[in-house]
């Protein structure tokens, strides 16, 4: 499917870049075009596949272009201040292409997780194509600020767009990495699998027809519904090199064996779905599902997606799990991507969620003592006013 990707803040605009060199190298073709919104004109500067003209400097009259340094209520406020700025650049999109928007931000930071949602409802607005998000959220380590912005955009941003995609940078540290060689790989782990998963709904790609091609509808229907999503992925690596000549003849294999193909892409399905996922959640609270076999589409067949599928509506209790093929020529690995919707059991969720309600907590409780503080300055006054 085709979307009109915007990163928004430094995660976001990063994100962005990686997905248009992404696209480009599989030929997905499933970005129309990539936008970069930000408060900080080195994070634009840094990037290197978002065209220049797709780079949008906000908040240049109360930040300069310095960032707004974690604040996200600053970030929410200039995003809402220069929004016509923001929807001049996605004035130049072609629109009638575009199957739906992705609005790409890390939660943590004051950019992307103040502005994301404006965007998002600003869109929603305005365009009649789904407006999806992509939230990136904060390592716990990363200190109470990250958080808490976490904490607070999260809820706001689920509201404001018709599905949440999210991506938990906490699960996907490795020890010992630096940040920007970590942040690069858990970058290229990202596009890889919401990649795959819009390649995979982009009709007409390569020149084979699947046994049954997931088209743009069945993620559409998928993400339709709303609330929040998580992405597993597994692959194989497979002997690709048969007698091609001989068996294009005689109709049979090269090295095709229907039964392995079953099995391998049932299992495939059970590893990405049991395995490690963009956000850890209980799979059974998924609300939909799909899954998606990826790989030389000799090695595809319509059962072993058919049996990961019926196994996943075993996992899961629903009934409305979809699944299809994407046919990938010339690799040599086999792949299935599950995407579980509306999920609701999802710990990293609730832990947020409480770290925002104590915030709140502090926050009134830091008020209501201010309060009295100021009550009883104001009573001392009135004796003391008495005494002369
Ligand atoms: N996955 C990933 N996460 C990132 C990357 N860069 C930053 N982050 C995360 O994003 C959060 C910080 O958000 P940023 O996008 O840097 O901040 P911003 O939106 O630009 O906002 P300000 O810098 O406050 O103006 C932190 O939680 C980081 O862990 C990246 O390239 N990839």
């Amino acid at each position: 499917m085709k979307l009109a990707l915007i990163g928004f803040g430094q995660a976001g605009g990063k994100v962005v870049d990686h997905f248009l060199a992404y696209d480009d190298a599989i030929d997905g073709g499933f970005v129309e075009s990539g936008l970069a919104v930000n408060t900080a004109t080195t994070d634009l500067q840094g990037l290197e596949h978002v065209p220049q003209s797709h780079r949008v400097c906000i908040g240049q009259a109360r930040v300069n272009g310095h960032g707004v340094g974690a604040d996200n209520e600053l970030g929410a406020e200039v995003a809402e201040t220069d929004i016509d700025e923001i929807q001049h650049a996605i004035d130049r999109i072609p629109n009638h292409e575009v199957d739906a928007f992705l609005v790409v931000a890390g939660m943590g930071g004051g950019t992307g997780s103040g502005g994301a949602p404006v965007l998002a409802k600003h869109l929603k607005r305005i365009y009649t194509q789904p407006v999806y998000g992509l939230g990136v959220l904060p390592a716990t380590d990363e200190g109470g600020i990250y958080t808490l912005n976490a904490a607070r955009s999260f809820r706001t941003f689920v509201r404001e767009v018709d599905n949440l995609l999210v991506f938990d940078n906490e699960v996907w540290r490795s020890a010992g990495e630096s940040v920007e060689g970590g942040y690069d790989r858990i970058n290229r782990e990202i596009v890889e699998r919401f990649g795959l998963l819009f390649a995979a709904g982009e009709v007409g790609h390569g020149d084979h027809v699947a046994e049954s091609v997931v088209d743009s509808s069945e993620i559409i229907n998928t993400l339709s519904g709303g609330g929040i999503s998580t992405i597993g992925y597994a692959t194989e690596t497979v002997e690709t090199d048969g007698s091609g000549l001989l068996s294009s003849f005689t109709g049979s294999d090269d090295g095709f064996d229907d039964g392995s193909a079953t099995n391998r892409l049932t299992s495939l399905v059970r590893k990405a779905t049991l395995g490690r996922l963009t956000l850890s959640c209980d799979v059974s609270s998924a609300d939909r599902g799909l899954v998606v076999a990826t790989g030389p589409p000799r090695k595809l067949n319509r059962k072993g997606v058919e049996r990961g599928r019926q196994w996943l509506e075993d996992e899961t209790g629903s009934m409305e799990i979809r699944g299809g093929d994407y046919p990938i020529t010339g690799g040599n690995e086999v792949g299935a991507i599950v995407l579980l919707s509306g999920v609701t059991d999802v710990p990293r969720i609730d832990q947020l969620q409480q770290v925002g309600i104590e915030a709140k907590e502090t926050t009134e409780e830091v008020r209501a003592s201010a309060e009295d503080e100021f009550a009883s300055l104001v009573d001392t006054g009135g004796e003391l006013d008495a005494l002369f």
